[in-house]
């Protein structure tokens, strides 16, 4: 191995997200599978690449105080240094010196001699000095964008939509590490059995509360293990179980779900149908589709018809008013998973949030005869705006007067969440703090 390889990656892989805007998971995972590291420089490159994405804006203020701004920084060296002074500030693992030395031979393999000795210059005042506070930031909203590293129109736009004690443990809760919960297969294994078969193999799991299938793994890999390799669970975060739990899917009924790839909420409703009955799962995009016909292979769950369409053409393949549920999974900011995808906060502006909530209504519009009277329709996205949720929900009613929020939906809520600050006339905003999930809106709609 070359020498510094393991940090060598890491600067290669945050290059690579910032200037291909690319995804921090598909990176990671990419390097991880091709690299050759040890399970410990996987731990250090994972922790530190989300780390020092996580942080961007509040490392680039600390690279202010010690960097004149005239001064022009090519992407690597800001890179170099925002990963090396994060070691420095958030983990222990490594002695700061240790982290300055590798990070000089570095600039000394990538650059000029100047550039090594400006890299050894800034680093070595991080370590003297300190980085400064955030006291001297007066406006409210700049310093809880530097100091939780949210873009400034994030923070601006969440203190108008839920206040500021809301936004403040958001984008705090946005910093922390989120437990990995996972689903069994209930045709296939009962929860009990795969709760103590994984804690027989050293995991520590807890029963979730949002859903009877879901398992919470607070430490160890469960992709390594014969239960996810043997389709007997799968990987979904606890807040996206609502909708399986809630679509009140029955064995024999006929479903769609127009927005569905990668199949995480189409296969949970088959589990609930217990693979009788069908499912049309759609998604724009084919090679997507596909995964979800992949996902329902593994499980086992065969009566997923996985199709590539426009949710907002179903209406050319399907008779109006032919089924007993709907779930629009709608295509969203994704402000809800900035934990596990940190570059999304960077990469979606207001614009964005706009164009996305007129999509959504679009598809709601054109999904919503298909669903028989009597029959529910879920409308679901990973995201925490108003804009994109409970407007999207509120002018699609007043357009549709034959549907009505279902009263039923929050009474049938588990009871983990029947009292979430997140609730509204039109549906349930959950906020990552609130219960260590990702940050989802779902709501329940009934037709007349
Ligand atoms: C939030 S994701 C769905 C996640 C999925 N329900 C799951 O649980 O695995 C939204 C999906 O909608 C798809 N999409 C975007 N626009 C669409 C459209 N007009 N019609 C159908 N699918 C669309 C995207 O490709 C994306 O896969």
């Amino acid at each position: 191995m070359k020498p510094n390889f393991l940090r060598n990656t890491i600067l290669d892989v945050l290059i690579r997200i910032e200037k291909d805007q690319g995804f921090s998971h598909l990176l990671v995972d990419h390097e991880i599978k091709s690299s050759g590291l040890s399970p410990k420089d996987v731990n250090l490159l994972t922790e530190v690449v989300y780390g020092t994405m996580q942080r961007k804006i509040t490392l680039d203020y600390y690279i202010s105080h010690f960097v004149s701004s005239k001064k022009k920084l090519d992407l690597w060296v800001k890179m170099l240094l925002r990963m090396s002074i994060y070691q420095m500030v958030y983990l222990d693992k490594v002695p700061d010196h240790a982290i300055i030395h590798e990070s000089v031979e570095i600039a000394k393999q990538r650059g000029h001699k100047g550039i090594s000795g400006f890299i050894n210059g800034v680093l070595r005042s991080v370590q003297r000095d300190g980085v400064p506070n955030f006291d001297n930031i007066k406006d409210e909203v700049k310093r809880l964008s530097i100091e939780t590293s949210h873009p400034e129109w994030l923070v601006s736009r969440w203190v108008k939509e839920y206040g500021v004690s809301t936004t403040k443990e958001m984008c705090q809760a946005n910093l922390m590490k989120k437990p990995q919960s996972i689903r069994i297969q209930p045709l296939r294994i009962t929860r009990e059995e795969a709760m103590e078969r994984l804690q027989n193999q050293g995991f520590e799991v807890t029963a979730s509360p949002f859903s009877p299938q879901g398992i919470i793994v607070e430490k160890g890999n469960i992709l390594s293990t014969d239960l996810f390799r043997d389709g007997l669970v799968s990987i979904q975060d606890q807040s996206s179980m609502l909708v399986g739990e809630m679509l009140d899917a029955h064995p024999q009924m006929v479903v769609l779900d127009a927005c569905s790839a990668p199949g995480g909420k189409a296969t949970h409703i088959a589990e609930k149908m217990e693979n009788q009955g069908v499912l049309y799962a759609y998604d724009l995009h084919k090679k997507k589709a596909n995964l979800i016909t992949k996902k329902a292979n593994q499980l086992g769950l065969s009566i997923i018809q996985a199709n590539q369409s426009d949710a907002r053409k179903l209406q050319e393949q399907h008779e109006k008013e032919s089924f007993d549920r709907i779930l629009i999974d709608a295509p969203c900011s994704g402000l809800g998973v900035i934990r596990g995808k940190p570059e999304i906060k960077y990469n979606k502006n207001e614009e964005d949030v706009k164009r996305l909530s007129e999509i959504q209504l679009d598809i709601l519009t054109h999904v919503a005869p298909l669903l028989k009277r009597d029959g529910l329709l879920i409308y679901s996205t990973c995201t925490v705006d108003v804009e994109e949720n409970e407007q999207v929900v509120k002018e699609f009613l007043s357009n549709h007067p034959d549907f009505q929020v279902d009263p039923g939906f929050f009474e049938e809520l588990p009871n983990a969440v029947q009292n979430a600050s997140g609730i509204t006339t039109f549906g349930l905003q959950l906020f990552p703090q609130s219960y260590n999930t990702d940050g989802f809106f779902l709501t329940r709609l009934r037709k007349h």
